[in-house]
Formats: C-alpha cells, structure tokens, sequence
C-alpha cells in the first residue's frame, strides 16, 4: 500500500513493457500485466491509452469492482498529484444517487406516508447488514452453487433475523430484534417489507433462497397448526439456523393443482404413525433441509405433515436455471414412518393448511421483483451513460431512453401497488386479508413478474451481447434475465393468479348491480 501513497505527474510510460495508464486519477502500472489481461494486449496499447487517462475507456468495458480485485487493485502504483478520485462502485450500506435506483421513499427530498422514523432507521442498519454480511457470500455462492456459509446464518440468527423473516406475529414475542432496534409489537409489514427488499439487493436470486426460502413457506404451518410440543422443538432450532426446513408440496404430476398431489400418508395399524410413501419435486432448500413440511393424499384427504429427514427420506439436487445454492430438491419418501403428532392442522384440512399461507408468501415475492426490478433499472442507467456507441453516450438514442423509461414505469407501479398492499396488511386482521387481499396480492404478484420479464427482456436489448454473458459488465442482466421466469411460476403461475383475482372480485360482486 505504501506504493500507493505515491503522486505522480502526468508522464510518459506509453510503450510494451513500459505501460502506464492513469484511471480515475490513479496510476496503474500495466507493464508485465499487459500479457495476462483478459481483454488482450493489443487493446492496452492502442493510441488512446498507453500513459494517458483512460478512465473513459475503462468504464466502456468494466465495471468498477474489476479495480477492487486484490490481484487487479495491486496494480495501483500511485495517484496523480493534485487530483481527486471520484469513482465509487457499491459503498456499503450506501444509498443510491442514481435516479430511480431506490423506491421514493429513500430518495432526497422526497417524503412517504407510509414509512416512520423507525422503518428508516431500521432500512439503515439492514443495508449495512446485508452489504456487510451477507453480499460476498451471495456471490461466492451463487458462482460455487455451495449453500449460504453458516457463519451468515449465524450472523442472522445474532439479530433475530430468521425469525422476522417470517413477518409479524406471535412468533415474535420475546425475542431482541436487531439488538432492540424494533420492539416485537412494533415490528410491522413494512420491517418486512425492508427485510426483504434488502436481501434481494445482495443480486444472486438462487442464494436469496437459499438463505432460507424454503422456511419463509414452510415454517408458517408449523407456528399456525402445529402442536405447542412440536413448536418448542423445531422453532427456536429454525430461528437459531441450525436446522432447515422447507415445504415439500409440489409433485411431477401436480403443481398449482394441490388437489392432485399423490404422496400417500397411511395410519399404521397401532394409529400412532403416518406411513409416507410418494415423491416431490422443485422443493426450495429441500437439499440441504431437515424438515419437510409435507402435502399428502390420505383418507381423508389433504393433509399436512411434518416430515424430519429420518430414514426412508431421500433427495437428490434438481438442476435449475440458477445455481444448487438454493438447494431445489426431488424428493422421495420410502415406507417414511412419522408420529402422528406431526400433523400439521386437521386430518384432510391440508388444503386450508396450504392456502392460509399464499397470500403472504406471494406478497414477499412482490416485494422481491419490485426491488430486482429496480437494480436492473440502476444498472441499466449506469450502463447507458458510461458505455459509447458511435461516439456518443448510449443515453443519447431515442430507442435506449424509450426503453429505460417503460422499465422506471413499471418499477415504480409495482413499488407504488405493494406499499398500498403493505398499508392495508398492517390494517387488517389475518382473516380479512385472506378475504380482502387476495385478489389484489393475486394481481400484483402477476403484474410484478410479467413487468419484472419485460424488463429482463429490455435490459438484454440494451446490454446486447454482455446482457447474455455471465462475467463483466452485463453480469447482473446475465442472472436477472436467466432466472426471472422462476419468479413468475412460484406461488402460482401467472394466469392462474390472474383468474383467481378476477374470480374473487366476481364473488363480491354486489348483487344489485346494473349497468
Ligand atoms: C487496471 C487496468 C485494467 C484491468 C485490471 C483490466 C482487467 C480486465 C478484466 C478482469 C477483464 C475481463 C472482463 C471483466 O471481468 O470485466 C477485462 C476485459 C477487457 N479489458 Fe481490461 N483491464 C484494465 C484496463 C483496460 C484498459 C485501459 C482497456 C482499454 C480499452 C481495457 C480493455 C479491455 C477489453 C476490450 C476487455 C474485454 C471486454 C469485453 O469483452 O467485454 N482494459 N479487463
């Protein structure tokens, strides 16, 4: 580092073997470096950029963590007497200052009825958490496809995090939350909201899951139906991240139609256990998982059962279109013998088991694509206004703006619905929500994901040939485009979610209505 403490004018180092160029006013000697860099030796060479600046140049075709690569920021032999660097890639726990880039409430000058001194603070410290904590690992993972460390496991479960992931609600009472930042009974929607919005930024949509996807969707029916013994023995191990859970419902045969499921649950003779036989598929987590909140056929009929991974219980990974740090699993239960106690709600209540759980569950997947929605548009911004194309700043085409405007349309409107949705949440009791809110949180999940691909589609269009390759500067594009059609077949596919919405506002037609 003491090399880098060195001011130098502006001098002559322009030739092979003798190669300096200056970047955001610091000096980068290139000279045995050439050889190995990965765009080639030529390009460093060309008039423009031996022993001149070439800030320009670069950020054309890297993005700025290039330079905060150890085995790249060693190059820096010093900096230009006199002169400032100004260029910063992601600061953590900084707010963005690119237009569009965080919802209005986060932006200068702008105000929100929705938001209290505490969400603020509490936004604050969850950025500087996850950029802290949890963004390398996210991108360590998603490129080893290894699950999430355990050390950000641990780190979560120091504040209590896995347990407000879960949202408001008993489960809550006392626990610190973030080191006292918010009080269990103040703990609202919108903290939730936060949460997740803040994850999603950390940018590797397989890991966002595998930090414990599955037990946003599976822990919900053991805290609502389960027995208090079964309660005392997997939540606080789940709150801890010590043990994993997941929702096993899903089969080969049978997805959104739960109602078709085909994994049996039998009573042994005795009636004191479940006999499990079947397979299930896409099970989020289910790799890595310890529990799996089950959906079986029996008598009568849906039931749900929590299953431990105990013998007869196998899953092997399923490749998917992110990276197996997500832990998607086939399952198969083989002769799997389970207390009857495991039952999660009453025998052939499986169905309401399920469902009561939907509409929070597709409402933090509303919160994730308005928040993934939005990075695209900051990259995008970004890209637009560093990248030349016939001599002039991509922003400058008709075509690119008229794109970069539909995408701030649609982040912005589905920011705009989901804090509506938020509001009328943290208004409602449970039961009213699943009434009321249904239908709203149906069309907003469709309208979310079908924005949220538009906007994959237009970035790719923007990026070109980077927006479909998975290092360098389209990186983000590259992941987003590849693996947003995920979010649009989770929680329900996108016109079954549609029609439920229609259906719902069908059955609360008043009856005296006329045209
Ligand atoms: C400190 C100086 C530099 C370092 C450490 C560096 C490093 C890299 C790296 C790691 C890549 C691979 C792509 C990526 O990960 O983004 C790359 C690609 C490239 N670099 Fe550099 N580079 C430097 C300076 C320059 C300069 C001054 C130019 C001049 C035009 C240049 C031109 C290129 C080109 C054309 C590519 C290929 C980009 C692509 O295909 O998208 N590099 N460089």
């Amino acid at each position: 580092m003491a090399a880098q403490a060195k001011e130098f004018t502006r001098e002559e180092h322009n030739k092979e073997g003798d190669l300096w160029v200056v970047i955001d006013a610091k000096v980068f000697d290139l000279s045995r470096f050439a050889n190995l860099h990965p765009g080639g030796k030529a390009v460093l060479l060309n008039d423009d950029i031996p022993g001149q600046d070439a800030t320009e140049a670069f950020y054309g075709l890297h993005r700025h963590e290039v330079l905060e690569r150890p085995q790249y920021a060693r190059l820096q032999i010093g900096t230009i007497r006199g002169e400032e660097s100004t260029i910063t890639g992601r600061v953590a726990g900084a707010i963005s200052k690119v237009p569009y880039a965080e919802p209005t409430w986060l932006a200068d000058g702008f105000s929100s009825p929705y938001y209290s001194d505490n969400h603020k603070k509490f936004q604050k410290e969850m950025r500087k958490f996850f950029d802290e904590h949890v963004y390398a690992d996210a991108q360590a993972r998603e490129a080893d496809g290894k699950r999430p460390s355990q050390e950000v496991f641990d780190k979560m479960a120091e504040v209590n995090l896995h347990a407000m992931r879960l949202g408001p609600g008993k489960h809550l009472k006392g626990l610190t939350l973030f080191n006292g930042l918010v009080k269990p009974e103040e703990f609202d929607y919108f903290h939730e909201l936060i949460i997740t919005q803040e994850l999603v930024r950390t940018g590797a949509r397989g890991y966002g899951d595998g930090l414990l996807g599955g037990k946003v969707i599976g822990l919900p029916p053991v805290l609502n139906f389960g027995s208090e013994e079964l309660k005392k023995k997997i939540v606080p191990e789940v709150f801890a991240g010590k043990k994993f859970i997941s929702l096993a419902i899903s089969e080969a045969h049978a997805g959104s139609d739960v109602m078709g499921l085909q994994t049996t649950a039998v009573k042994s003779a005795d009636g004191k256990e479940w006999i499990i036989n079947g397979e299930k598929k896409w099970i989020t987590n289910g790799h890595f998982a310890d529990y799996f909140t089950t959906g079986c056929k029996t008598d009568e009929g849906l039931t749900v059962i929590l299953v431990p991974r105990t013998e007869g219980v196998s899953t092997k990974p399923i490749k998917t279109s992110y990276s197996p740090t997500a832990g998607t699993a086939y399952i198969t239960y083989d002769n799997v013998r389970v207390p009857v106690e495991n039952t999660l709600g009453p025998e052939g209540g499986g169905i309401f088991v399920i469902l009561s759980n939907f509409n929070h569950e597709r409402w933090v997947m509303c919160a994730a694509s308005a928040r993934s929605q939005r990075m695209i548009v900051e990259e995008c911004l970004k890209w637009i206004s560093q990248r030349k194309a016939f001599g002039k700043p991509l922003s400058s085409q008709a075509v690119i703006r008229s794109k970069i405007a539909q995408m701030i349309a649609r982040a912005e409107s589905t920011q705009a619905w989901l804090e509506n949705i938020t509001y009328q949440m943290n208004n409602m009791s449970y039961k009213e929500q699943s009434t009321k809110l249904a239908g709203q949180i149906a069309f907003l999940k469709m309208y979310s994901t079908r924005c949220a691909q538009e906007t994959a589609k237009d970035a790719v269009q923007i990026f070109g040939g980077r927006g479909i390759t998975q290092t360098g500067m389209g990186r983000f594009i590259e992941h987003y485009h590849r693996t947003v059609p995920f979010d649009a077949l989770l929680g329900g596919a996108e016109d079954v979610l549609a029609d439920l919405g229609v259906r719902q506002a069908m059955r609360a037609m008043p009856k005296n209505a006329r045209l």
